[in-house]
């Protein structure tokens, strides 16, 4: 596992990560989310070692990280890494060959991932005559050449169009699924959403939660719950323990608090005439981090 563990940083006497600790497990992918100036450019940075912690330490599989360990990692940096005059396919096998692949496997590698991102006829072109969204794929395909052991993504799906999300998805979920561990940030909350097995929320330099979406859900949510019936449904704001979230006619949404029983709510709406629906509402993960983050 990737382990960061109490890592500080200041620039310039203003300190931007505060005691910043949490693990990206392998097999696993990562949602490393924050607000703009959070932090996690700067984390992903000390991660890969392009700067350095003021205190603190990144450990990959119990062991400090080394020079030769982060040549392992695949790294997709914010300010993106390829050369805009150089053609494609060329600086791809040029990076896997840095990485110390051999030539044939920086090849094959090349030409495998420009096919699965859809830039397979694009290779002889210099970066800078593709699309933003094309030089986005070539960056992914940039992170993952050198089938590294860890991936360290930095934004990977901005600029990119639907489409091409679920293309690089699954190309990480594959990844994941070899037993690499997956950190990225996004701000896009439904793609993390959808992807991610664990989340690491950060905000203003500190960790305010870490864990499986499931743990967050349980920990950071109150229990909710959707009601429809058939007249007026806001007798509920007078019921005990309830918290009304939304009321449209005979359609609600509401928070229980922690402990309280769903079953006597829906016997007073039965006492009241029919029941349409009642079911639990999952919080979305915006829900969970605006309630963590903000
Ligand atoms: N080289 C630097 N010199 C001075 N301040 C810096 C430097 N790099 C980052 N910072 C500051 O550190 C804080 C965290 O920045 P960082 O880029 O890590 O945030 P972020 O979460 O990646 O934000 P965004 O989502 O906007 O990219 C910000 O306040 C930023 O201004």
């Amino acid at each position: 596992m990737l382990r960061l563990d109490g890592v500080d940083r200041s620039f310039g006497g203003r300190r931007v990560l505060q005691n910043v600790s949490f693990d990206a497990e392998a097999g696993r992918m990562t949602g490393f989310v924050g607000g703009n100036g959070a932090g996690k450019t700067t984390t992903m940075r000390i991660i890969l070692g392009v700067l350095a912690a003021d205190a603190g330490q990144v450990t990959w599989r119990g062991a400090p990280l080394t020079r030769a360990a982060r040549r392992r990692f695949g790294y997709m940096p914010e300010e993106r890494g390829l050369y805009p005059k150089m053609a494609v396919r060329e600086q791809l096998i040029y990076l896997a060959r840095l990485h110390g692949v051999t030539a044939p496997a920086a090849v094959r590698s090349t030409d495998t991932l420009l096919e699965r991102v859809g830039l397979a006829d694009r290779g002889h072109d210099l970066l800078e005559k593709l699309s933003l969204g094309n030089q986005q794929r070539a960056q992914i395909v940039a992170a993952l050449v050198s089938d590294p052991e860890v991936l360290v993504l930095d934004e990977p799906f901005s600029g990119l169009d639907p489409l091409a999300v679920d293309t690089v998805v699954d190309v990480l979920k594959e990844r994941a699924t070899q037993g690499v561990p997956v950190l990225f940030s996004s701000h896009q909350l439904d793609v993390v959403e959808r992807l991610c097995d664990d989340l690491v929320i950060i905000s203003a330099g500190t960790i305010r939660a870490a864990g499986s979406r499931t743990q967050l859900r349980a920990t950071y949510t109150a229990p909710r719950y959707e009601l429809v019936v058939d007249n007026d449904a806001g007798w509920l704001r007078d019921h005990p323990g309830v918290t009304l979230v939304e009321l449209e006619g005979a359609r609600a949404v509401f928070e229980l608090s922690r402990g309280a029983d769903e079953q006597p709510v829906l016997h007073a709406a039965l006492a009241r005439g029919p029941v349409r629906g009642f079911r639990p509402v999952v919080p979305s993960l915006a829900e969970i981090f605006r309630e963590v983050a903000l």
